[in-house]
C-alpha cells in the first residue's frame, strides 16, 4: 500500500507542544493514552496519534514557563544496551575520542557584536558571527578555542571565551543575568527580549537536568518538529518505504530530460511522459532504510537513484560551473567555508521532470507531503498554513578533487529571532559515484556501547544517506555533527537535499 502523508495517523499534530501529559517517566517507557506505536500507527485507536516513543513529559517550573506550557516533551536517549537488542546494563555508552562541540554564541545586550575566533592566544583573529541584540548565532568548535566578542561600532573587545568540554553555551550578558539591573538600563521591548534569553537559560537548567543535553534552541519559539522522524531503535532497524516514483531505467532524450517543470511540481502529461522510461518490473518501489547510527539517527538507502538518474546529475554537472563552496548560514553569520574546499552548484527541482521525481521519491522517504517540498497553490496542503514557500531547499551539487574535504560542522543554524525558528531538520544526501579511496561521510560524535572509531557511511552509487539535524524535542542535536573526509584518490561527486522544520 502507498503511504500517504493525509491518510496516516503518524502525521503529529506537534504544534500544540506538551499541553497535555501524554507520557510518564517511570523506570522505563510508559506510553500515554494518547499515542500508539510507529508499528501500530495504521491501527491506532481512534484520537491517539503516532508519537515518538523517546519522548518524555517534564515539568517547566512557573518561573521558568512564564506564560507558556508548564509541560514540556523532552527527547531523552535510548539506553546503550536497548540499541544493540541487549538487556538493559550489559553496555554503558561510548564516546569517540573526538572531542569537538558545537558553540552557541547568545548576545544577551542591546547593541550589536561581533565574534572572532583568536588562532592563537594574541594572535590572528578570523571574523565568526555577527550577532543582532539579544540574538544568537554559533559554529562548530574544539574544547581550548578561543572567541572574542567586540562591540560593532566601537570595536572595543568586551569579552573572551574559551571553549569547554561539554558545554555548548556562551553568553555575553552585562547584566549578569540581574533582571533588576536590566530592568533600570533597558527599553519595556529590549527587557522583553532580555528574559526571553534569560527564561531560555534557566530552561536549559531544566532541560539538562531532565535530558543531560544542553537547550540549544529557544525555548518558547522553536517547537517540536512537525514533521515525521523515523524511529531508530537500534543499529540494523530496518525501514521499508514504498514510492510510486520508481526507477528510471533509461534517460529520456536531452530534448525532453531538460524541459523545466513548473514551480509548482510536474504536470499530469510531463509525469506520464515519464513513464515509458521507467523500470517495467517495478510496479512499486521499495526503498530499504538501514538505520546506521541510533545517536544521532542516521540511515541508509542503497538503490535510492538509479544509474540512469545518477547520469542525468552527473550530465548536469558537466554543464554548471561549480563554485567554491561556502557555509550557509544566516546573513549574520555566512561566511567563506575554512573548512570547506569543494566545489558546489544548485539545481532546482524545476529543473526538469526527472529531477521533480526524485523529491517525490524523497517526500514518500521522509514521509512528508510532496506538495510542501515546493510552491503552492491555493489551500493545496492544510499542513502548512503560514507559508506557500517549499521547505526544501535546491539540490546541492558537490564535487571533491583529490585532497579536497568538508571539515566537522553541523547543518543546523541558529535562527534569527524570527518565528517559529526555521532551521533545517533533515539532510538527504546521494552519492554520484565511488572515490577510489577516502571520501566517506563520518559521524564523530555518535554514541555506541562497542566501538571507539567513529561512524564512517562510504560513498556507493546511487545511495542515500538520511540524518536528522535536529530531535523529536525541537532541541538542536549536537551530535549531528558530520563530515566529509578528504578524497584520498580519485574524485567524489555528491548531491544532497535539505528540508526545513518548521518552514522556510
Ligand atoms: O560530502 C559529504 O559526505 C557531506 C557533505 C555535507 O555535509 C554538506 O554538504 O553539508
Ligand atoms: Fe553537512
Amino acid at each position: 500500500v502507498f503511504l500517504s502523508q493525509q491518510n496516516d495517523c503518524h502525521v503529529s499534530a506537534s504544534t500544540s507542544l506538551a499541553t497535555e501529559e501524554r507520557i510518564s517517566v517511570t523506570d522505563g517507557i510508559e506510553a500515554g493514552s494518547g499515542t500508539c506505536t510507529w508499528e501500530d500507527r495504521h491501527t491506532c485507536k481512534e484520537g491517539t496519534t503516532y508519537q515518538d516513543s523517546r519522548l518524555f513529559s517534564m515539568d517547566v517550573p512557573p518561573s521558568v514557563s512564564r506564560k507558556l506550557n508548564s509541560k514540556f516533551l523532552a527527547y531523552i536517549e535510548p539506553d546503550v544496551s536497548s540499541m544493540y537488542n541487549e538487556t538493559k546494563g550489559i553496555l554503558s555508552p561510548i564516546e569517540t575520542s573526538f572531542k569537538g562541540v558545537f558553540a552557541k554564541f547568545i548576545n544577551m545586550s542591546p547593541k550589536r557584536v561581533k565574534v572572532d575566533w583568536e588562532q592563537t592566544p594574541g594572535g590572528m583573529r578570523v571574523f565568526t558571527s555577527l550577532l543582532d541584540k539579544f540574538s544568537g548565532g554559533g559554529t562548530a568548535s574544539f574544547p581550548g578555542h578561543r572567541f572574542i566578542v567586540y562591540d560593532e561600532q566601537t570595536g572595543e573587545d568586551l569579552l573572551t571565551w574559551e571553549i569547554r568540554i561539554g558545554n555548548s553555551l556562551y553568553t555575553y550578558d552585562p547584566y549578569h543575568g540581574v533582571e533588576t539591573l536590566a530592568e533600570e538600563m533597558l527599553s519595556e521591548t529590549d527587557m522583553q527580549l532580555y528574559r526571553l534569553q534569560l527564561d531560555n537559560l534557566k530552561f536549559n537548567d531544566v532541560y539538562q537536568e531532565f535530558t543531560g543535553r544542553q537547550w540549544l534552541a529557544l525555548y518558547g519559539m522553536k517547537e517540536a518538529p512537525r514533521y515525521h522522524m523515523w524511529p531508530a531503535d537500534f543499529f540494523g532497524q530496518t525501514h521499508v518505504i514504498e514510492s510510486r516514483e520508481t526507477h528510471l531505467l533509461e534517460l529520456p532524450p536531452s530534448s525532453f530530460a531538460k524541459v523545466r517543470t513548473s514551480p509548482y511540481g510536474s504536470t499530469v502529461q510531463e509525469r506520464e511522459k515519464l513513464e515509458k522510461y521507467r523500470d517495467p518490473n517495478q510496479k512499486i518501489l521499495a526503498l530499504n532504510m538501514t538505520a546506521v547510527s541510533v545517536i544521532p539517527r542516521v540511515f541508509e538507502i542503497p538503490n535510492f537513484l538509479s544509474k540512469a538518474e545518477v547520469d542525468h546529475i552527473l550530465d548536469l554537472a558537466s554543464g554548471i560551473r561549480l563554485g567554491e563552496s561556502t557555509t550557509g548560514g544566516n546573513a549574520a553569520s555566512s561566511t567563506k567555508a575554512s573548512g570547506r574546499t569543494s566545489r558546489n552548484s544548485w539545481i532546482p527541482r524545476t529543473h526538469s521532470t526527472i529531477i521533480d521525481s526524485i523529491y517525490r521519491r524523497a517526500a514518500d522517504l521522509l514521509q512528508i507531503d510532496e506538495a510542501l517540498l515546493r510552491s503552492r497553490v491555493g489551500n493545496e496542503t492544510n499542513l502548512l498554513p503560514e507559508s506557500k514557500v517549499a521547505i526544501a531547499e535546491r539540490l546541492q551539487l558537490v564535487h571533491y578533487a583529490e585532497g579536497q574535504q568538508y571539515t566537522p560542522h553541523h547543518d543546523f543554524m541558529i535562527p534569527s529571532l524570527s518565528k517559529g525558528q526555521p532551521t533545517r531538520f533533515a539532510t538527504v544526501l546521494f552519492y554520484l559515484n565511488e572515490p577510489e579511496m577516502g571520501g566517506e561521510t563520518s559521524f564523530p560524535r555518535w554514541l555506541n556501547g562497542k566501538e571507539h572509531k567513529i561512524l564512517q557511511v562510504t560513498p556507493e552509487v546511487g545511495k542515500a544517506v538520511l540524518f536528522y539535524n535536529q530531535l523529536p524535542d525541537g532541541n538542536y542535536d549536537e551530535r549531528s555533527l558530520h563530515s566529509a573526509k578528504a578524497v584520498l584518490k580519485g574524485e567524489k561527486w555528491l548531491t544532497n537535499l535539505w528540508v526545513w522544520d518548521p518552514y522556510k
